[in-house]
C-alpha cells in the first residue's frame, strides 16, 4: 500500500484502555507516522470500582450499553483534558487523537472484533480529529486485529538505536510480544518484525485476587512469592491449543478460562503462584517463536512492576529481561502512544499491520476518521 511519512511531524493524543479494566492512559507523541520525533505529556484516568464492574458485566458483548458508551467517551475526554499542549506547539497543540476503546469481544477467526466507544463523539467533545476503530478492517482482511503495537515496537527499537533483533514484551491483562529486526526500515516489510499474544499475563491472577480476596491485583506479587507453583498444572496449561499454533495469533481476555478453574483446589498463595508461573511459561514458550535470538527482551505494561513474575519469566528465557525504563521508554504509557503513533500512520496512509504482525493478507491501514464536524471512512 502507498503512503510516505507526513511533512510535517504532528503531535498526536494516543488513548488506550486496556484488558485490565484499570483505567484510561492517554499520551501524547511528536512522529510524522514513521518516525519517532519526541514524547509529551500522559494522564491516567482510573475507572472506580463501580466502573469497573459495568465493564465486567458486559464483557463479551458485541453492542455495549449506552451507559457504558458515555462512561468510555467522558473518560477519555477527562483524560484527554488533562493534557497541557505541546510546549513546542502552543497555537496548534494537538493535532489528532488515535482512541482504541474499550475491547468487549475479540473472535477473528469469526471476521469480528469489537472496542467500545465511539470516536465520532469524542471527535465532536474533544474539537479534534479522531481515528478509530483500528481493529475492524485487519480482521475483515483476514488479519487477527491484534497485536496493533508491533509497528510502534519497531519504531521504538530505531529510535533507540537498536542494532540486532530485540523483542518488545508487554504484560497487560493478556500478553504479547514483537520480535523487531531494526535493521529492516519498513515494519511492514517481511523480516522486520513477527507478532503475537503470548497467552494470559495478569487476567487471571487480577480474576484470581477478585474472586478469593477482593482485590484488583497481587500488589508487587507479595502473594505468589508466598506460595509454591503447581508446574504440573502449569505444564497441563501449555498443552492448550493455542500454543501449538504458529504466530500471528491473538486472544480474548477469557480465552484462558480453565487455568482458573485448574487452580481452584489450591490455597491462596499456591493458586497466585501458579498463575505468575503460568504467565511466565507462556512467555518462554513465545520465545521459541522467535526467527533468531534476541539481544534483549525489553517489558512493558503493568507487569513488569511485578518482582515474582519478571523473575520466573528471567528465569525461562536466554536472554536480558529488562523494562523498558531501561532504555529510557515510560512502559506505562507505550500502549497510548502506540495508538498516537498508529493514527499519525492512518494519516499518512501507511499501514498498521502486516501479514507478520496479525497475519492480515496484506499490508493494510486500519482505522476510520471521524472529524469534529463531519465523519466519514478513512
Ligand atoms: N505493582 C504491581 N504488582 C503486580 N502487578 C502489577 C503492579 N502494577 C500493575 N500490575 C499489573 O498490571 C495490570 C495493569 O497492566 P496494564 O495497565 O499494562 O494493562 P492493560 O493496558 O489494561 O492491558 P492490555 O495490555 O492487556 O490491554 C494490573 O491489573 C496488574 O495486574
Ligand atoms: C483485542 C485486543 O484488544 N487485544 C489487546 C489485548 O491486550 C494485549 C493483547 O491483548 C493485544 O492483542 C491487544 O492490545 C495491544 C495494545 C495491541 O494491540 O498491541
Amino acid at each position: 500500500m502507498g503512503g510516505k511519512a507526513l511533512k510535517e511531524p504532528i503531535w498526536v493524543a494516543g488513548c488506550m484502555s486496556g484488558t485490565s479494566l484499570d483505567g484510561v492512559d492517554v499520551a501524547l507523541l511528536k512522529t510524522d507516522g514513521v518516525a519517532i520525533v519526541g514524547f509529551g505529556e500522559s494522564a491516567f484516568r482510573p475507572y472506580s470500582e463501580a466502573e469497573q464492574a459495568m465493564f465486567r458485566a458486559e464483557l463479551g458483548s458485541w453492542q455495549a450499553s449506552e451507559p457504558l458508551t458515555e462512561l468510555i467517551e467522558t473518560a477519555h475526554s477527562q483524560a484527554l483534558s488533562q493534557l497541557e499542549p505541546p510546549q513546542d506547539a502552543p497555537e496548534r497543540g494537538i493535532a489528532l487523537i488515535g482512541f482504541h476503546g474499550q475491547t468487549l469481544n475479540h473472535a477473528p477467526d469469526e471476521g469480528r472484533t469489537y472496542q467500545a466507544g465511539d470516536g465520532a463523539v469524542l471527535a465532536a467533545v474533544m474539537g479534534l480529529p479522531v481515528i478509530w476503530d483500528f481493529r475492524s478492517s485487519d480482521v475483515e482482511m483476514g488479519g487477527q486485529g491484534a497485536p496493533l503495537a508491533p509497528f510502534y515496537h519497531h519504531a521504538l527499537a530505531r529510535y533507540v538505536g537498536a542494532e540486532a533483533p530485540v523483542v518488545f514484551l508487554n504484560l497487560g491483562g493478556v500478553g504479547n510480544l514483537t520480535w523487531v529486526n531494526p535493521k529492516v526500515a519498513d515494519p511492514a516489510a517481511p523480516g522486520a518484525c513477527l507478532a503475537f499474544d503470548t497467552g494470559p499475563a495478569n487476567a487471571p491472577v487480577n480474576d484470581l485476587m477478585r474472586a478469593r480476596l477482593g482485590q484488583s491485583y497481587d500488589k508487587d506479587g507479595a502473594l505468589a512469592a508466598q506460595g509454591r507453583p503447581d508446574m504440573e498444572i502449569v505444564a497441563r496449561g501449555l498443552e492448550h491449543a493455542y500454543f501449538y499454533k504458529m504466530p500471528p495469533k491473538s486472544l480474548d481476555r477469557n480465552d484462558f478460562h480453565g487455568v482458573l478453574e485448574a487452580v481452584a483446589p489450591l490455597s491462596d498463595a499456591d493458586a497466585a503462584a501458579t498463575l505468575t508461573a503460568f504467565a511466565a511459561a507462556c512467555v518462554a514458550r513465545a520465545m521459541d517463536h522467535c526467527p533468531s535470538p534476541p539481544a534483549a527482551l525489553y517489558v512493558t505494561g503493568g507487569g513488569r512492576h511485578n518482582p515474582v513474575l519478571m523473575a520466573m519469566i528471567a528465569a525461562g528465557v536466554d536472554c536480558e529481561v529488562l523494562p523498558v525504563e531501561e532504555i529510557g521508554l515510560d512502559g506505562d504509557m507505550l500502549e497510548a502512544q502506540a495508538f498516537a503513533y498508529l493514527a499519525a500512520r492512518v494519516r499518512a496512509g501507511l499501514p498498521t499491520s502486516a501479514p507478520s504482525t496479525t497475519g492480515v493478507r496484506a499490508a493494510i491501514g486500519g482505522g476510520r476518521l471521524s472529524r469534529p464536524e463531519v465523519s466519514s471512512k478513512a
